[in-house]
């Protein structure tokens, strides 16, 4: 199996017997509205009340009755005939009232059929069988799947990350998967019998008669065997035809069937219910909902979320299929000197690993490019680079899960082997598959070129300058340039700036832009404080990611720029006046936004770093207390969002501010270590369950992940404990 793979079952069984099950969903969502009709039509009938009682009501109103049925709604149907009109009418089991005609269902029979047999009689059945049957094996799937990407049972149900389709798909997944497995299940085993490959009943019937004594027959009411059933065991009551004396009462319950002699009143021959038939009889009210209406409206609400299902999985397909490049410029693995190997689940490792055999051809290599599974050198092999994207708690992309084991048993050459990770880190687990696989070449003797490195949230800038430092260990002039695929960009317009430490070499400033009008808003989408804005500098294919001040709700968008020497949108931006404009998109940032919360907040920044958190602080009309540590070099220059600060502090929206700076004598250091000087505070705040926020340098942020980690201590918390709890998340530049 693990060959085949699971995501490969789910995605192609998905697709395509996905298409089928829909149909079969959708008609199964409306059939379920038969068992809540009906249960709505007539009363059901007291469990304790014996079937002699229920005889003696009806057959005081209904003339000519054949049958009682007992429905699974719990209803009574009596079917008579009058003349020789064949009737059916609930009857009110406490005093045997006719209440109105009886119908089998009120949907069209087609529906029925459609979701039984597809409307192709025999053959259809088998067909719906088999749809049963991959449905089974989608839900399997799903659920090895949902455990690999949710990392375990413990944390199935964790915040789920990803793609608005990935969301959906996981999040309904979640709520409604083991009742669509219990659907396929009962499903297979009712086609099981409809198909003739179990059967049900014991076979014969016993060939019994009443004995014709000279006695008058027994009303029903008097027959013993009637008056020690309860209708709450009856299905249905056959009673003897009036012009045949020989003929039997026949009655069918839960436990079997019955054949009483009409006149002694005894039980002639019993047969209990076969295994198969129990089996049965369970499947179909799990599968219908026959008997319990509300498990009827909950089997129509998963019927119709296949629909939901279907259309995300097809999305999710497609969006990884468009990300998934077709490497291009690929040379056979035994000719190449160059080998990149590959680990990847949403496809975007691809597009980096084809930039850098782009720039590795036209240095006039010949190089190969494959997934991580299929990992090993040939004689002609220089080289060997490892592209490795991290999933789940710190594990394998699906397709490369079993690749650590098959490189730990290879033969180790003298080939060098480079390995680059990629991930995210508001993961806990960063980059941690990289990680094991650095750490078994390195464990094996495989030697490298360059040491391992990890790219963060696909950074084409990080990846340019691994580029650099590859280009220097290879004694090669190569360019890397990995162009991501972009998103369309809305037009922008600057309406304030307010600048800071403009005569310095890293002039900064807050922009404010104006929520563009026209459509554009909405192409934007929503977006809160802590998101991202892509910015496209002209000339440039390459976006730069700010952390965003403000929110929609906020009518405006507001970042804090400081100038990177020779940085191209940096550049740009700061030589923006009002009225100017920028081409920008929105990258959602959901591992740092901020949820509703009466928890405490904790908010330490530095830096340009501040301008999430005062994003969050602005919109903080209900007062959650917020506590900010705020850390600059110098007040007269960098205190950003100082007034506004104070603003915030006078209207509540921020409950206390430590503010340190690490340029003026008596400043008070960084902001770890205004930390550790309030460490029976901030450990008080902890213990409270405060979430944490952390935004500025990667430098900063180790500092600061330092110094919680010895205040939490004493509590038995780790920064690590708090990450996996959603509790605190960085966003580091
Ligand atoms: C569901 C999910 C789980 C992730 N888990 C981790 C993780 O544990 N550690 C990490 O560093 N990155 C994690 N990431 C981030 C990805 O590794 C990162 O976005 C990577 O660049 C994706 O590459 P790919 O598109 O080639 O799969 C996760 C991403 C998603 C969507």
């Amino acid at each position: 199996m693990a060959r085949v793979g699971w995501k490969a079952i789910h995605r192609w069984l998905g697709l395509t017997a996905g298409a089928l099950a829909l149909v079969l969903g959708l008609t199964g969502a409306i059939l379920a509205f038969d068992p809540v009709q009906q249960s709505w039509q007539a009363p059901a009938a007291p469990g304790d009340l014996s079937v002699a009682t229920l005889v003696e009501r009806v057959a005081g109103t209904v003339p000519g009755i054949e049958e009682i049925r007992h429905l699974p709604s719990g209803a009574i149907v009596v079917f008579s005939f009058s003349g020789d009109q064949a009737q059916a009418h609930y009857v009110d089991p406490a005093d045997g009232r006719v209440l109105g005609a009886w119908q089998p269902s009120a949907l069209p029979r087609w529906v029925k059929s459609l979701h039984r047999s597809l409307l192709l009689g025999d053959a259809g059945r088998w067909g719906a069988a088999g749809i049963a049957l991959a449905m089974g094996l989608i839900c399997i799937s799903a659920l090895v799947l949902l455990l690999r990407r949710m990392g375990g049972w413990r944390r199935l149900g964790a915040r789920v990350r990803g793609s608005l389709a990935q969301r959906i798909h996981v999040v309904t997944g979640r709520v409604v998967l083991a009742v669509l497995c219990l659907t396929s299940l009962t499903a297979l085993t009712m086609s099981a019998s409809t198909l003739g490959l179990v059967t049900l009943d014991a076979g014969t019937e016993p060939d019994v008669v009443s004995v014709v004594t000279g006695q008058t027959a027994l009303p029903g009411a008097q027959l013993s065997a009637l008056q020690n059933l309860a209708v709450r065991d009856l299905r249905k009551l056959n009673f003897p035809d009036a012009s045949d004396p020989e003929d039997i009462w026949s009655v069918a319950t839960l436990q079997g069937e019955g054949w009483v002699d009409r006149y002694s009143g005894n039980m002639l021959a019993w047969q209990d219910a076969t295994f198969a038939q129990r089996i049965y009889d369970w499947a179909l009210v799990l599968h219908t909902g026959e008997s319990a209406w509300p498990w009827a409206v909950v089997l129509g609400l998963v019927g119709a979320s296949v629909l939901l299902f279907w259309l995300s999985g097809v999305v999710i397909w497609w969006q990884v299929r468009s990300q998934t490049l077709q490497i291009t410029g690929n040379s056979p693995l035994a000719q190449a000197d160059v080998l990149i190997f590959v680990a990847s689940e949403g496809g975007s490792t691809w597009g980096f690993a084809q930039a850098l055999q782009d720039a590795l051809i036209h240095s006039g290599h010949r190089v190969h490019t494959g997934a991580l599974e299929h990992f090993q050198t040939a004689p002609a092999t220089r080289q060997v680079f490892v592209l490795a994207a991290t999933y789940g708690e710190g594990q394998a992309p699906a397709h490369a899960k079993d690749a650590l084991e098959r490189i730990a048993k290879l033969t180790t050459s003298a080939v060098p082997v480079t390995v680059l990770g990629f991930g995210d880190r508001q993961y806990p687990a960063f980059c941690a598959f990289a990680e094991a696989l650095e750490q078994t070449l390195r464990a094996r003797g495989w030697p490298a070129l360059l040491p391992l490195e990890c790219i963060h949230q696909q950074s084409s800038q990080q990846f340019t300058r691994w580029g650099q430092a590859l280009a220097q260990a290879l004694g090669e002039p190569l360019v890397l340039d990995y162009v991501p695929r972009v998103p369309s960009t809305t037009a922008l317009t600057l309406v304030a700036r307010q600048g800071y430490r403009e005569h310095s070499d890293e002039p900064t400033a807050i922009l404010r832009f104006a929520w563009p009008a026209q459509g554009g808003g909405a192409r934007l989408g929503h977006f809160a404080a802590g998101d991202l804005v892509g910015i496209l500098a002209p000339g440039s294919a390459v976006p730069r990611y700010y952390s965003l001040a403000s929110g929609s709700q906020d009518g405006f968008l507001e970042i804090c720029v400081r100038l990177l020497p020779g940085g191209l949108c940096s550049t740009h931006l700061l030589g923006l006046q009002p009225g100017d404009s920028i081409a920008a998109f929105i990258r959602s940032n959901p591992g740092f936004a901020l949820p509703r919360t009466r928890r405490p907040v904790l908010l330490i920044g530095a830096g340009t770093g501040v301008a999430p958190l005062a994003g969050f602080i602005r919109r903080n009309d209900r007062h959650t207390p917020m506590h900010l540590y705020f850390g600059g070099r110098d007040p007269a220059q960098d205190f950003y969002f100082g007034p506004e600060i104070q603003r915030w502090l006078g209207e509540g929206r921020l409950a206390s501010v430590q503010t340190v700076f690490s340029r003026i004598p008596e400043g008070g250091g960084y902001v770890q270590d205004a930390l550790r000087r309030d460490a029976e505070r901030v450990r008080a705040l902890l213990a409270q369950g405060a979430l944490v926020r952390v935004c500025g340098s990667r430098a900063m942020a180790k500092g600061v992940a330092e110094a919680l980690d010895a205040i939490l201590a004493p509590l038995h918390l780790s920064v690590a404990q708090l990450k996996a709890k959603e509790r605190y998340a960085e966003d580091v530049f």
